[in-house]
């Protein structure tokens, strides 16, 4: 019998799951695909193998949940011949976004780590929800198999209270679990790593602020390996400008909706989390829309980003002053590894500070980790493409067993 060395990761949004199907002997990518628009008419999955030389395949049409999207999933794979009733599968590994203070490191998923996540739903509402529906439907396809939890939380619980406790009546606090916890975990850990390896040092040695710019963004001060602070807190709305979401705002402006707008706790979270960030400013939320509009001269789209930039550029100044002394900092996820106007600007007049940017190293496009900062600046500033799933993928075959073979350390 050949010994498994496959895993499955699934990384299921509110409306989406991406996946990705890896061979952990040397880190290979058999295949991966994304389910977008669930719930809706125009659902959509792309499925791509990436051995065998199979194409692209493309299927439009209304996938009502994610348990159908995962059984869609499953129907690709096994079009290819990597269905997951394959013998070769170890283990699935899942995204989990909020882990609360209880899960630290990967966890294999049982009807009590089950409950948990339930139970930090109120926490990650968009998130948690759509992550057990995963993992239940993974579960039934595949109830032989572990089921691995990879924790968006895990990497900050390292935090120390100074940073992670809001300032905030002590009994309540406690009481009700308010803290900050931080999410993009796995992506810090893994960036600040990559990071790390290509100034040539060892994680230990180096002081890293991680600016992870996606849908949700968030940032985190990394010193030698070990998260010292971070944007997100008790969910992730905190922090930086983002597609959708406010990130820092005075929370009085809650109750102020509340009393003179009349709207309810539904109501308000709904603006701040769906219809605040880039949409809210300007009407788009991909950034590269918004550089098309400001490229046209449209106003709205050029103040939109210089909030978004000023919030960056704040993160920057105060994760500097948290870490003293700063090696490196890396700009990773779909805006931080493709916008070079963001990077550009956001360590604009940063010379003080020993930071620089190099238009002709910034506009280069690759998907290798880079520095685009000039020789003569003091600290280094890089493009780090981030890999959440390889990650997840590591973290899920090292914990069931896998550790012995070739690829996982690597
Ligand atoms: N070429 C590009 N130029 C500028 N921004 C881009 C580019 N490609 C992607 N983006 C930005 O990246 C965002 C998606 O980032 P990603 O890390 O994939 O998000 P998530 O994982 O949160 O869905 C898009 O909304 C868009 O703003
Ligand atoms: C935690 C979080 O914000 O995740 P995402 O960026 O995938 O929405
Ligand atoms: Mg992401």
């Amino acid at each position: 019998m050949t010994t498994p060395t496959r895993v499955l990761v699934l990384n299921s949004g509110s409306s989406s799951v991406k996946y990705q199907l890896l061979d952990m002997r040397d880190d290979s990518r058999l295949a991966q695909g994304l389910v977008e628009r669930i719930g809706e008419e125009t659902s959509r999955l792309v499925h791509t193998p990436l051995q065998g030389g199979g194409a692209k395949r493309e299927k439009n049409g209304p996938i009502a949940d994610h348990a159908a999207a995962l059984k869609s999933v499953a129907e690709e794979l096994a079009a290819d011949g990597l269905g997951l009733d394959s013998p070769e599968l170890a283990a699935i590994g899942h995204r989990v976004v909020h882990g609360g203070l209880r899960f630290t490191e990967p966890t294999v998923i049982d009807d009590e780590v089950l409950a948990e996540i339930e139970r930090l739903v109120p926490v990650a509402p968009l998130h948690n929800p759509a992550n057990l529906t995963g993992i239940r439907t993974a579960m039934a396809l595949r109830p032989d198999l572990p089921q691995v939890a990879v924790f968006d939380t895990a990497f900050h619980t390292t935090m120390p209270e100074s940073a992670a406790r809001y300032a905030i009546d002590v009994e309540t606090a406690d009481a009700y679990r308010i803290r900050r916890y931080g999410f993009h975990g796995t992506s810090h850990a893994y960036v600040s790593r990559e990071t790390a390896k290509l100034l040539g040092k060892e994680p230990a040695e180096v002081n890293v602020i991680v600016l992870h710019l996606g849908n949700g963004a968030s940032a985190s001060a990394v010193r030698g390996g070990r998260c010292v602070d971070t944007s997100m807190g008790l969910t992730p709305l905190e922090g930086l400008v983002m597609g959708t979401r406010s990130g820092d705002i005075d929370p009085a402006v809650t109750f102020h909706l509340k009393r003179v707008a009349g709207m309810s706790a539904d109501d308000i979270d709904v603006l701040l989390n769906k219809k605040s960030g880039l949409v809210g400013l300007c009407g788009d939320n991909d950034m590269r829309e918004i550089r098309r509009r400001i490229d046209e001269g449209d106003e709205r789209a050029a103040l939109a980003f210089e909030i978004y930039v000023h919030r960056l550029k704040k993160y920057i100044g105060a994760y500097y002053a948290v870490l003293g002394r700063v090696d490196a900092v890396a700009f990773t996820a779909g805006v931080g590894e493709n916008a070079a106007p963001v990077r550009e600007a956001a360590i604009a007049g940063l010379e003080e500070l020993g930071l620089a940017v190099d238009a002709e190293l910034n506009s280069v496009r690759t998907d290798e980790a880079r520095l685009i900062s000039p020789d003569y600046a003091r600290v280094a500033v890089a493009v780090v493409p981030t890999d959440e799933e390889l990650e997840i993928a590591r973290q899920t075959f090292a914990l069931v067993g896998g550790e012995t073979l070739g690829g996982v350390n690597a």
